[in-house]
């Protein structure tokens, strides 16, 4: 990876990749693009490998704030597919490419005023995007450029490792409770196996959103670095993953997320079956209209 970082290159927000300042800026462009192979022209993720290297980096791009809706989370799950049987790729690093936010969660939408038969497709659609993010064998690297709640957090507390831009303004947390809403057993599970029983048992009960240096200081991300240096920082962080040889890492992944994994596969009907009952409370349906409401007049 040290060599996507001797390509000097760095993401901007526009999803496009730039040039640093070096003294053969032309080239160096040329030969990084010569190297990468566009996974997914799609309209809400855009991912590119690189060959060279064999890391892949996926962009959300769904404005205005990369909610998971149900065709999110489906090109989602398809595209972490996808690179997990390329044999090619070695490594994911996931970031967004729309300014300040990383993701703002499941798609409220989906959960508001629609048909049990919805619920129960959508539901699906998120439990297989984390147990195909979470299961994957391959290295995931979040970097976690903007806020970052409930489901976004999720997602990036599946990855591996997490750096997130410094900006104190950015917050990141399983807020569900805020929303009157509880998070299912299986994202405590991973709240929990990244900052452990106590921090996500408050956590969880206050909704919290850290703020970037709260979040660092509790492990829930493991650097915080400049907002430009989001990507980059995460290119080195993957060098350091990628010296490690696959098959002894990837084992070793799999021995501490497997009984994780294989606690919501045994009670997957169940989970569905829950989540249905439960958005189709007349008492969660209105929580979840006053809090798209609430999100409404904050904007205005
Ligand atoms: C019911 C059973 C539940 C079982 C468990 C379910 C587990 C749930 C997990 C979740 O992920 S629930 C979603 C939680 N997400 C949030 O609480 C985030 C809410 N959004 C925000 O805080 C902010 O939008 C932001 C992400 C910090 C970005 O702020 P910004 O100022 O940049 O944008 P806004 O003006 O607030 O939003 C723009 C636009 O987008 C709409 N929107 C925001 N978040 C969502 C969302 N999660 N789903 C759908 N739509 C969302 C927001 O309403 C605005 O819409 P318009 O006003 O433009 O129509």
């Amino acid at each position: 990876m040290s060599s996507i970082l001797r390509r000097c290159t760095k993401l901007t927000h526009s999803g496009i990749l730039s040039m640093l300042p070096g003294s053969n800026g032309r080239s160096c462009a040329l030969q990084y693009f010569a190297s990468e192979k566009r996974y997914s022209t799609s309209s809400k993720i855009k991912v590119d490998l690189d060959s060279n290297t064999g890391v892949a980096i996926m962009q959300f791009q769904s404005p205005p704030v990369n909610s998971l809706s149900l065709d999110f989370l489906t090109e989602f799950a398809i595209n972490i597919e996808k690179l997990e049987l390329d044999r090619s790729c070695r490594g994911v690093i996931i970031t967004s490419a729309l300014p300040k936010v990383f993701s703002a969660g499941l798609d409220i939408l989906e959960m508001y005023q629609k048909s049990p038969e919805h619920y129960v497709e959508f539901w699906k659609a998120v439990q297989e995007a984390w147990f195909k993010l979470y299961g994957s064998s391959k290295v995931t690297i979040a970097a976690i450029n903007g806020n970052s709640p409930a489901g976004g957090c999720l997602l990036a507390m599946c990855c591996d490792y997490r750096i997130m831009a410094e900006n104190p303004r950015y917050s990141i947390g399983l807020n569900e409770t805020q929303l009157g809403i509880v998070a299912p057993f299986w994202f405590k599970d991973t709240m929990q196996n990244v900052v452990g029983h106590r921090e996500t048992e408050k956590g969880l009960q206050l909704g919290k959103l850290y703020t970037a240096p709260e979040a660092l200081k509790v492990g829930l991300v493991d650097e915080l670095v400049p907002e430009e240096k989001v990507v980059s920082s995460a290119a080195e962080a993957m060098s350091k993953w990628l010296a490690i040889p696959d098959h002894a890492r990837q084992l070793s992944k799999s021995m501490m997320r497997k009984p994780t994994i294989d606690r919501l596969l045994a009670a997957r009907e169940a989970d569905i079956t829950n989540f249905v009952s439960f958005t189709s409370k007349d008492s969660i349906q209105k929580s979840l209209g006053m809090y798209m409401e609430m999100l409404k007049k904050r904007r205005s």
